[in-house]
């Protein structure tokens, strides 16, 4: 039986039947009436009769006013570290440690904590010296490699909003900082983030600068620990929000900017107006941004590109791209019916002529492939109408080409400007520290290809996560016969297995019928119920009619819309676009399409085969 006095700290368990129910903090204000009454961190009263005191447990001391370090926690159980990371974050204290792992809880508002000074209190300082800071962390990092002459690395996850870029942003920062150069390397590998922002962040419902992709910076230090370099990495870019988005949610900065902070003279040679004209830009309803100057953006963007070498025809190639990609997304198409075939044309109409002249391709030619297809049967083409439908799905995934490319080619000449490949000299010497500013998991009320893709990489993480605190730590402790409590977790390398690893996994059965001609997302669907319907981490669908399923991932489970599957993983162009790229005068789109043009076969004068991966 528990004692409570006035003024004791409680966990007070509401059993509210949440999905996500745990114990609150609450402070004992009566208990000599019969009932005991709390007050809860939230501020709200309870009184507990003395039978429904089960609900009540108390408070280890270490809770009570928190810890720096949660590791100290007595009560380390969910309910002790969100209380934890609670009161600290009511102080307005958004850092905590737990051992080695920084948690930080997003202000949403500028705190006096990263000033010249607190570079200064933080650096050459060891982990616990100082109060908890993404700088004392970072510090850490960069004298650990510094020290034992080892590379490092900092794994930055959390959901969208989290806080996750401005925090890699802090960490540039400070190592810019104490780094201490200030060398033209270092203001280039600064500058690449307004840059890779312009085009690769949005607005979403969530944050108004969400990444859409994710990025490994490694930067390289020379022996004197000043940094001489750095290379970028981005995977999976959301090409789908270039042409469509989620009511309230914005296109690629990029694309606003250009139309707030282009001249007059450079829009009207582009055949540009303003944002509200393009349906593109409009699918969401929402084409400003309370929280976003694109007007100032623009011009931060075009000397960032100054400062990592894009030449002026260049950034006017670009440019040239992306207005064409709006033209684009205004053309209409008309249904028809061909000998009893679902058939379509486009409407003839200024976007459509502007749309070619910054292509560099014929007008015509651009209509034909839009709205036909060229097959190749036995050595003879043959042309088949596209529906009106197909027509649009070619038109978006010709732009969404165009875009995804012109995003890998820009971080390649970011990584032209910044990255010099280490000699053999360099090699021994050669250090570096690489930052990891990925998506988190994600579960939405629709959760399609990208979200597996999301949450497939963060299974991976997990896996490292649990890998080195738990499985190998404790294979340490068994070889130097240390007596020590086995610690239960849970490994997800199961659900891994199933999604990636193993014969017929989830993924290669996505791949392998995306490549089957006849292929469907509902017999994928068959596919991979009949193979993994029996596997505890799969959730098939309850009823036949219905289109999804479930992975109980480490993080929950998360149902998975089918439809578009396929049609999102197969992400490649039909022939006669490429054919279409490979015809243009255009050099800089040839040049962004390079590989997928160099795997152009030459078939017949007019008339190539294609082999697409
Ligand atoms: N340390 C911080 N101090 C002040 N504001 C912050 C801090 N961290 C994040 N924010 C605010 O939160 C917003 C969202 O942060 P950020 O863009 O870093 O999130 P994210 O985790 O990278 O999200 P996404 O996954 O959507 O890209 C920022 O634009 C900024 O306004």
């Amino acid at each position: 039986m528990v004692i409570l006095q006035q003024g004791d700290y409680v966990w007070l368990d509401l059993k509210t039947g949440g999905s996500f129910d745990v114990p609150v903090g609450a402070v004992v204000k009566l208990c000599d009436s019969g009932l005991i009454q709390v007050l809860d961190d939230e501020g709200q009263e309870h009184w507990i009769s003395p039978q429904n005191a089960t609900n009540i447990k108390p408070m280890h001391p270490t809770s009570i006013h928190g810890v720096e370090d949660m590791i100290r926690l007595g009560d380390l159980n969910e309910a002790g570290i969100l209380r934890n990371l609670f009161i600290r974050y009511k102080e307005r204290v958004i850092y905590t440690y737990t051992g080695s792992i920084l948690v930080a809880v997003n202000p949403y508002q500028l705190l006096p904590i990263y000033t010249a000074d607190h570079i200064r209190l933080y650096t050459n300082k060891k982990i616990g010296e100082m109060p908890p800071h993404i700088f004392g962390i970072t510090d850490n990092c960069y004298f650990s490699m510094q020290r034992n002459n080892k590379n490092q690395c900092c794994i930055i996850s959390g959901e969208s909003g989290a806080g996750k870029t401005e925090s890699t942003k802090l960490i540039l920062q400070f190592l810019a900082a104490i780094s201490g150069q200030h060398s033209w390397i270092e203001q280039q590998v600064l500058e690449a983030n307004p840059i890779l922002e312009a085009f690769g962040n949005a607005k979403t419902i969530r944050n108004d600068n969400s990444s859409r992709f994710g990025k490994y910076i490694d930067i390289h230090f020379n022996k004197k620990g000043a940094i001489e370099g750095a290379k970028i990495e981005q995977y999976l870019l959301e090409k789908s929000r270039v042409c469509r988005q989620a009511p309230d949610e914005r296109n690629y900065h990029i694309f606003y900017c250009m139309l707030q902070g282009m001249n007059p003279e450079q829009k009207s040679k582009l055949g540009l107006g303003q944002a509200s004209d393009y349906t593109y830009l409009t699918m969401g309803n929402c084409t400003e941004c309370d929280s976003r100057d694109d007007m100032n953006e623009y011009s931060s963007i075009q000397s960032a590109m100054k400062v990592l070498m894009f030449t002026d025809t260049e950034n006017w190639e670009i440019s040239k791209l992306l207005a064409a990609i709006l033209h684009m997304g205004n053309l209409r198409f008309e249904a028809r019916m061909v000998k009893n075939l679902d058939a379509c044309v486009i409407v003839c109409s200024p976007d459509l002529a502007k749309a070619a002249a910054l292509l560099e391709v014929d007008l015509q030619d651009i209509m034909t492939c839009l709205t036909t297809r060229t097959l190749i049967t036995r050595g003879e083409s043959v042309s088949t109408p596209l529906s009106m439908d197909q027509g649009f799905d070619v038109r978006n995934a010709f732009v969404k080409g165009i875009y995804g490319r012109l995003f890998v080619w820009i971080v390649d000449k970011i990584n032209a400007a910044i990255y010099r490949a280490p000699t053999n000299k360099d090699r021994v010497i050669h250090r570096s520290i690489g930052l990891l500013d990925i998506f988190g998991f994600e579960n939405f009320n629709i959760n399609s290809f990208e979200q597996l893709c999301i949450n497939f990489a963060n299974e991976n993480l997990q896996q490292f996560f649990v890998q080195h605190v738990f499985k190998l730590e404790q294979k340490e402790y068994n070889l130097e016969h240390i007596n020590w409590l086995h610690i239960e977790f849970t490994d997800n390398q199961d659900a891994l297995d199933m999604i990636a690893n193993k014969p017929m996994n989830i993924i290669s059965l996505i791949d392998e019928e995306s490549r089957f001609p006849k292929g469907t997302d509902a017999t994928m669907l068959h596919k991979l119920n009949s193979q993994h319907k029996f596997n505890a981490n799969y959730v098939p669908p309850k009823h036949s009619h219905e289109s999804q399923f479930g992975i109980q991932h480490f993080a929950g489970v998360v149902n998975y819309e089918t439809k578009g599957f396929l049609e999102k993983n197969r992400d490649s162009l039909h022939s006669d676009i490429i054919q279409l790229v490979h015809s243009s005068k255009n050099k800089f789109i040839k040049q962004i399409f390079q590989a997928d043009v160099a795997m152009v076969m030459p078939f017949s004068d007019t008339k190539s085969l294609f082999i697409l991966h």
